[in-house]
């Protein structure tokens, strides 16, 4: 089921800066996401009780959150997170089982009850020349064993100095594989800036949601309309609580996929602003 939110009629006279009309057909206001990337870390399983503790901490009554632990902590994460937060692997085999030296496979996420499985993140394209036919490989993979699926695309630095263009160039390739396997009841996509991901550097509020807006309209085109409104488009890359507030307030922005701060208590203060932002 496409995950909504009831419509106030008050949401109807807003003026709204997306592009797209309000008709009743694409009246579908968007459950807020905010996800936590743990990447490689913690170090230690002692250290790993304090991070589920922030997840534990967060209220999933507004905003569907998931946790992507690392590969050897999943199994323990997922007995020890509260009903609500999702465990979601940061990446998946592109098979299933078998002779795969060092693969997870989703059918192992699936016996362990994961729904979602986070593919396509830049340091996985970057450190593990993962290519845009990978990734679509998995997605399908993915989605046909029911599971679901949060898409991770983004420019680096030289793309997004050159422009709107040339960063929608990049995040267009990345989207063009998978478009026919795009449903906004399986799939989530994260936009994360490669040049904003652990820099401190986030991007201002105004260029998240110019290019979410633009990733929108792609897909309304090549998808369909009714896709681009109910899909839903995270932003990542230095989130934190300080500037959580002020994206959580563009239209096209439904929630935050988290690196470091997900290593800190503020993660409850980033799903609180997109919640409270969302349901305003
Ligand atoms: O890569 C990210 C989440 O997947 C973002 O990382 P940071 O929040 O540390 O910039």
């Amino acid at each position: 089921m496409i995950p909504v939110r009831p419509i106030q009629a008050r949401e109807r006279r807003l003026p709204h800066q997306s592009f797209l009309p309000l008709s009743p057909h694409v009246l579908m206001a968007r459950r807020p996401i905010v996800g936590g990337n743990w990447k490689c870390n913690p170090e230690s399983m002692a250290k790993l009780d304090g991070l589920v503790e922030n997840m534990n901490a967060c209220d999933a009554s507004k905003c569907d959150i998931y946790v992507c632990p690392s590969p050897l902590h999943v199994a323990c994460v997922c007995s020890k997170v509260k009903a609500g937060i999702n465990v979601c692997p940061q990446n998946c085999n592109f098979k299933g089982c078998g002779a795969y030296t060092g693969e997870v496979a989703v059918e192992q996420m699936k016996d362990l009850k994961i729904e979602w499985v986070l593919i396509g993140h830049s340091e996985r394209r970057e450190y593990f020349q993962e290519s845009n036919d990978l990734l679509a490989e998995k997605m399908k993979l993915i989605l046909d064993s029911g599971m679901k699926c949060v898409y991770a695309i983004g420019e680096k630095l030289p793309e997004r100095e050159k422009g709107l263009e040339s960063t929608m160039a990049v995040c267009i390739e990345q989207l063009e594989k998978v478009k026919g396997l795009l449903d906004p009841a399986k799939v989530v996509i994260a936009y994360e800036p490669v040049w904003a991901i652990g820099t401190g550097v986030t991007a201002t509020a105004a260029q998240a949601q110019e290019t979410h807006a633009e990733i929108r309209k792609w897909i309304a085109k090549n998808v369909s309309e009714e896709c681009a409104a109910g899909i839903r488009i995270q932003y990542g890359g230095s989130a934190n609580a300080k500037n959580a507030p002020e994206l959580s307030a563009c239209p096209d922005i439904d929630g935050f996929l988290v690196g470091g701060a997900s290593l800190k208590p503020e993660f409850k203060d980033i799903v609180d602003a997109i919640s409270s932002a969302k349901s305003a």
